[in-house]
């Protein structure tokens, strides 16, 4: 595969509400850098050539390009504006996309995704055409209902990660569809099409910086 056909949309355009700080989360300093710049340097270490596409919400640009100069991070990315939801904020994206076949949406507070599991995505791909990352659970799973509740076999259920990456026709026809508000990920997305989705490995550490205690986390895993 030769190098300009992958592009890689990161999404950063969320509030961090969960986060319980007024600085968006993904520019909170972890091991002295902000999250979103680890992120980014994951995908530039991986592969030089992708085209990297952030989606940050308009009114933090300048406040990104300033982190960029105050941390001299000259990676360069072209820059989409963020939506109201996750789905908004990865149309943006896609609307940047030139003719690149293959395309991964991550996001922008995952950064400790490995790169295997980066190479094992755009790999897998190109006979798949919708490859997502998971893991298996490794707590008992409740389900809830009302006031009560039942034990189900988790082996039948497994955590989402990304990167999730598609044949780029796809994944653009996948995001004509209209908004629904079960659509968590791009996955989703896809499926609603009627396409299958094909799971590969995760990485344990690849979490999603959501709470204070991911911090915690996160700082142990540098
Ligand atoms: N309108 C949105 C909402 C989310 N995201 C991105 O999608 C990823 C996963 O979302 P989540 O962890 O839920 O982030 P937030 O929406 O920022 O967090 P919260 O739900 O706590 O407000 C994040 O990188 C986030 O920036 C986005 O680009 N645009
Ligand atoms: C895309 C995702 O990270 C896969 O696990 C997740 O669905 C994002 O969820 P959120 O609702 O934006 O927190």
């Amino acid at each position: 595969m030769s190098d300009n056909q992958k592009a890689i949309i990161i999404v950063a355009g969320g509030k961090g509400t969960r986060m319980g700080v007024s600085l968006p989360k993904q520019f909170i300093r972890l091991g002295g850098k902000p999250i979103l710049m680890h992120t980014i340097e994951r995908f530039y270490t991986y592969d030089k050539q992708i085209r990297i596409i952030l989606v940050l919400p308009e009114d933090q640009q300048v406040f990104w390009k300033d982190l960029c100069k105050e941390y001299c991070f000259d990676i360069s990315v072209d820059v989409a504006n963020g939506g109201d939801t996750r789905f908004h904020s990865v149309l943006n994206g896609i609307r940047l996309l030139h003719d690149e076949k293959w395309v991964g949406i991550h996001d922008g507070v995952r950064p400790f995704v490995s790169y295997e599991v980066i190479a094992n995505c755009f790999e897998s791909v190109q006979t798949l055409k919708a490859v997502i990352p998971t893991i298996p659970i490794v707590e008992t799973v409740r389900f809830l209902k009302g006031e009560t509740s039942t034990t189900v076999n988790r082996d039948e259920y497994c955590l989402v990660q990304t990167p999730q990456v598609f044949c780029s026709e796809l994944l653009k026809r996948a995001y004509q569809q209209n908004y629904n508000s079960h659509f968590t990920d791009d996955a989703s997305v896809v499926e609603a099409l009627g396409q299958e989705v094909s799971l590969i490995s995760g990485n344990r550490e690849n979490i999603k910086v959501t709470t204070p205690f991911d911090l915690k986390i996160g700082e142990a895993l540098l």
